[in-house]
Formats: structure tokens, C-alpha cells, sequence
């Protein structure tokens, strides 16, 4: 049997990330965790109970006593906050604008990394974030960064947003990624950065069959 490997991939916000590790994680029949989603759902959760996101002792409380749960459903997955779905309102506009506060504290990104190891720990699993080939899996074998200008990024979010009824402006998204990926790079503990034996592969004129094909033959390279 070929071996089981561990895929990292990072990047800034709609790099196209999730939608290619899910593919890839698809055509190698691997598992496949969107890290990101898990930040999301505990913003969820806190902003719900109204807990200040400045607070890294409420919000590490918080996580300790929540269960972030992410389902296969055919194509795509499904995320559970303590049992109840919550694939959809993580996606919006007033979740999207406060994660990088929520996970910018060591205490949750620790918490956080310790679940994200224990579900790679067999190996076989494609995991896409922001730190995943610096701190979550420095080990795994295939470490991609994507990265794609501003730009093109926002075009695809909006895009996304007005295909699943998001309300959605195209400058505010761009201000918006723009401001995010400065939170998440220049937070103090595992900020978004390429890690140094990463592949980076710039997707501003790729498709996403392109992206993928690229990781693919990355992929069959380590597993040989
Ligand atoms: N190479 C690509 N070309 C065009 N659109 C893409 C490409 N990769 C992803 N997309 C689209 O861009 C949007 C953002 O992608 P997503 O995978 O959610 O990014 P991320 O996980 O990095 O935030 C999605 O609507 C997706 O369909
Ligand atoms: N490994 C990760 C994944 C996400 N995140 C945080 O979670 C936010 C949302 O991540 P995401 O991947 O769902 O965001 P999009 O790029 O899909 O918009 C990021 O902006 C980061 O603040 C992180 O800090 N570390």
C-alpha cells in the first residue's frame, strides 16, 4: 500500500485554498481539514455569547468547553459548533471581520493546534490554514503556499458571496482580505508566513484544475 502523507496548505484569505485541498483531498481519498473553519466557530460561538474577543482568558475558557466538529457530506463538509450546524453563518461578513482578533491570542491558537494534531496524526490528510506548514505539520511532506494578488482574490470572494446570496461590495471585500492578511501576518505567535521548504504557487491566472494538477505532481514526487 503507498504510504499515507501529510499535505499543508497555506495562504492568505480566498487564495483558493480550501476548494483545491478539498479536491485533492478528494482524488486521494485523504481527509481533509479546513483549519480556518475552526477559528471561525469559535468567533461564532463568542460573539453569540457577547464575550469581549480582546479577552484571551474568556475566549480560551470558551474553546476548552466547545466542540468544533467538521463532517464529510458528499463534496463538502459541514461544520458543527457543540452539535449544532453552523456551515453557513460562519461564512458571514460579521464572523469573516473578526476572526484574525480571535485568533490572533497564543492560548487559542494552542488549544486549536493541539485538536489539528491529534487529527493528522495518522497522516493521510490534507490541511489547509494559515501556519499549517510552520507550526500545525512541520513535518508533512508536501507544503504548498498559495498566493494571488488582492485583486483577483476579492473578485473571487465577491463572486462566491453573490452566488451563495451574501450581501457583498467589492472594494469593502478588498479593504477587508487586505486588512486581514495584515492582522494574520503580522500577529505575534504563528502568523501566516510561507514556511521555508514550502512550494508557492502564485493562482492569479490559474485555473483551479491548473492548482491542482501543480500539487498533484507534488504530491506523487514524496509519495514515491
Ligand atoms: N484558481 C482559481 N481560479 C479561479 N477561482 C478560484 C481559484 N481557486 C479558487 N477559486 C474560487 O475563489 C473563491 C475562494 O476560494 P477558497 O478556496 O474559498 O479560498 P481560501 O480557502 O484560500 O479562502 C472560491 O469561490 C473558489 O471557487
Ligand atoms: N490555520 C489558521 C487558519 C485560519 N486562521 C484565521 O482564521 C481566519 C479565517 O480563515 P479562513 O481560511 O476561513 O478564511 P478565508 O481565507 O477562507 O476567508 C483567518 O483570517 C485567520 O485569522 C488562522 O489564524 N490560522
Amino acid at each position: 500500500m503507498e504510504k499515507k502523507i501529510s499535505i499543508a496548505i497555506d495562504g492568505p484569505a480566498a487564495a483558493g485554498k480550501s476548494t483545491v485541498a478539498k479536491i485533492v483531498a478528494q482524488k486521494l481519498s485523504y481527509i481533509y481539514i479546513d483549519t480556518g473553519a475552526m477559528y471561525r466557530a469559535i468567533t461564532w460561538k463568542a460573539i453569540n455569547r457577547k464575550i469581549n474577543l480582546e479577552n484571551e482568558q474568556d475566549l480560551y475558557q470558551l474553546l476548552k468547553m466547545t466542540n468544533i466538529e467538521l463532517k464529510q457530506d458528499g463534496k463538502n463538509q459541514r461544520v458543527f459548533v457543540d452539535g449544532k450546524d453552523v456551515t453557513e453563518e460562519i461564512r458571514l461578513p460579521e464572523i469573516t471581520n473578526h476572526v484574525s482578533i480571535v485568533s490572533k491570542h497564543k492560548l487559542v491558537r494552542e488549544e486549536m493546534v493541539a485538536r489539528q494534531q491529534q487529527l493528522a496524526k495518522n497522516g493521510g490528510i490534507v490541511m489547509d490554514g494559515r501556519d499549517i506548514g510552520t507550526y500545525v505539520l512541520p513535518n508533512a511532506e508536501v507544503k504548498i503556499f498559495l498566493k494571488a494578488s488582492v485583486e483577483e482574490r476579492a473578485k473571487r470572494r465577491h463572486q462566491e458571496n453573490m452566488r451563495k446570496g451574501i450581501p457583498s461590495d467589492f472594494e469593502q471585500l478588498k479593504n477587508d482580505i487586505a486588512n486581514r492578511d495584515r492582522l494574520d501576518s503580522e500577529r505575534e505567535f504563528a502568523p501566516l508566513k510561507k514556511a521555508r521548504d514550502a512550494i508557492e504557487i502564485d493562482t492569479t491566472s490559474l485555473s483551479i484544475e491548473q492548482v491542482v494538477e501543480n500539487i498533484m505532481a507534488l504530491v506523487f514526487e514524496r509519495m514515491e
